[in-house]
């Protein structure tokens, strides 16, 4: 992966596991300038958990640095790939709570929130709920979990530019039950036999992982595809989509009223086939006061170098 464009590596100076309740505790870490502009990082799927790189879209000396990783991924436990995972406590109302007992835990009055793909989603609904507690929105292939989106990229629209990867995908599911992929899926990603389970989860993130980037990116689908990480990322992905994210049709589009006076930026490759263009330009004209990027060389996923250049311009100028 290329990060030119982002600040060189650095180190958290603080972490911890925050208990949210639901015998859940969310691992969470602070890295760059303790006086710095706060910033918390929403990352995507749901269930795709943190990474050190995600520190790097931000300026260490000018920013106060907050990730953690969402309810069952990452280094949050208990893990979704766990033997009893119980995903009845990972809702996102649930994910909204938790970035507030955070942002209090921390001392944080108000902060930047910047989320990409599922992030973005949760950066929506969060900002909705609490609009007095962000100071600016960086949002980054915008997701909201609308079943035209769904059915893109789960139901067969995607498969028309991905003919070859598609056939992997649905080779997991019987003939007679590949009119309806996710509940298909859902099935057997918690089926208890780690023989169903576990080629279930590994075919849905290959399908993801291999169609995030504009070009093929081996990194991102070796470490997508490692066991434990795909039965959570599957699982959690899975649960949010059949529950629509617990979200009526076109919610968060239709509740920017409740954030129309917040900076923002909205960042989108134009060839991003997992959450195609079509949201962010739904976004777009309900929200013309925010920011709106295309990046014309770009697919899905912040690894794209046009894509970080474009975000680091967001966070750059939002630090003044
Ligand atoms: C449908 N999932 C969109 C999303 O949030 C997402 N896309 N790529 C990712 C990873 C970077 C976690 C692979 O998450």
């Amino acid at each position: 992966m290329n990060t030119d464009a982002l600040y060189p590596p650095i180190e958290p100076y603080d972490s911890g596991m925050l208990i949210v309740g639901d015998g859940q505790r969310i691992a969470w870490e602070v890295s760059g300038n303790p006086d710095g502009k706060p910033v918390v990082f929403l990352h995507g799927g749901p269930g795709g958990g943190t990474a050190p790189w995600h520190r790097r879209f931000f300026d260490p000396e000018r920013y106060r640095i907050v990730l953690f990783d969402q309810r069952g991924c990452g280094r949050s436990v208990p893990h979704a790939s766990s033997p009893d995972a119980d995903l009845r406590f990972n809702t996102t109302a649930h994910l909204i709570a938790d970035i507030e007992l955070l942002r209090k835990n921390l001392g944080i009055a108000q902060w930047q929130v910047f989320g990409g793909s599922w992030g973005s989603a949760l950066a929506l609904a969060y900002a909705q709920a609490h609009p007095d507690s962000v100071s600016e929105l960086v949002l980054r292939g915008i997701f909201t979990l609308r079943r035209e989106e769904l059915e893109w990229f789960y139901e067969g629209g995607a498969a028309a530019l991905f003919p070859d990867l598609w056939e992997d995908f649905v080779a997991q599911i019987p003939i007679l039950e590949r009119n309806r992929m996710i509940e298909a899926y859902h099935r057997r990603l918690f089926d208890s036999d780690p023989a169903v389970h576990v080629p279930a989860a590994r075919a849905w993130s290959k399908w993801e992982g291999s169609t995030v980037t504009l070009r093929p990116d081996e990194e991102t689908v070796q470490r997508m595809t490692e066991d434990a990480t795909a039965v959570a990322f599957a699982r959690i992905e899975n649960h949010y989509f059949v529950n629509n994210g617990w979200w009526t049709q076109g919610q968060l589009i239709a509740g920017v009223d409740a954030i129309r006076h917040i900076p923002a930026v909205i960042v989108q490759g134009r060839y991003d086939v997992c959450t195609p263009m079509m949201t962010a330009w739904d976004l777009h004209r309900a929200w013309p006061q925010a920011e709106f990027v295309v990046v014309d060389d770009a697919g899905h996923s912040a690894s794209e170098p046009g894509i970080q250049q474009a975000l680091r311009r967001a966070t750059d100028a939002f630090a003044g």
